[in-house]
């Protein structure tokens, strides 16, 4: 299974400049991509395309060769963001936000270290990292194909980035989901990725 974007070109609304442009890339399942570019370049927004959050003006994202937004229902290209606290309904218990995802397995909640009773409370009654976890599991849906991984562990500590990679890394291996990774650190990307993209060098202009 392959990720692409073919030729995209993006602008915001209400924004006064090109932050991508004419950019082509691609992913394929059993890929790890690393991706870099200094701070408000485009990483995050060429995320948010990828994973069907904003439509490009020209060009087109394929999943396989077909239109993402003609898959309907469950997205199979999941986006985990980097502030977990606006990623989540703070109305919802974390059991409801586990719900929104696509038949999330027990072993993803066990293994990415959530402890039963967190389940219970609401977002405002755990820690950015508990929450982060949370929004991990609910992006590892049954129907995932691709995970794009937006500085999901910079808030992290050591041991527990550690840990959630160890686990992201074996479960993608085993279910066969392309990882994309978007980090400025540089032990993280060595560690993770079997290939590196800098947006500075593709068509993402500043
Ligand atoms: N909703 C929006 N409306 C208008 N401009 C936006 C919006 N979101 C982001 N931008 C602008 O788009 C540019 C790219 O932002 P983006 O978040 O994609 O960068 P980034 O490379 O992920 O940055 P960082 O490394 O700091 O997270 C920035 O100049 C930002 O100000």
């Amino acid at each position: 299974m392959r990720l692409e974007a073919i030729d995209i070109s993006f602008r915001y609304d209400n924004g006064n400049r090109k932050i991508i442009n004419n950019l082509s890339m691609h992913m394929d399942k059993d890929e790890r991509l690393g991706i870099t570019a200094p701070s408000g370049f485009g990483k995050t927004t060429l995320c948010k395309i990828l994973a069907g959050y904003e439509k490009p003006d020209s060009g087109a994202v394929l999943l396989d060769g077909k239109q993402l937004f003609a898959y309907k229902g469950y997205c199979p290209v999941q986006m985990v963001w980097q502030h977990p606290e606006l990623s989540v309904n703070p109305r919802f218990r974390l059991k409801e936000v586990l719900k929104e995802g696509d038949r999330v397995e027990k072993h993803v909640i066990e293994g990415l270290g959530i402890e039963p009773d967190w389940l219970e409370r609401y977002p405002s009654e755990v820690s950015g990292g508990e929450l982060q976890r949370f929004c991990i599991a609910r992006a590892l849906g049954q129907g995932t194909r691709f995970l794009l991984a937006d500085e999901i562990s910079t808030m992290l500590d050591l041991i527990t980035q550690s840990q959630i990679w160890n686990f992201l890394m074996e479960e993608i291996t085993l279910r066969g989901i392309g990882l994309m990774v978007v980090s400025h650190s540089e032990g993280l990307l060595k560690r993770v990725c079997t290939r590196r993209i800098n947006l500075d060098q593709l068509g993402v202009k500043q």
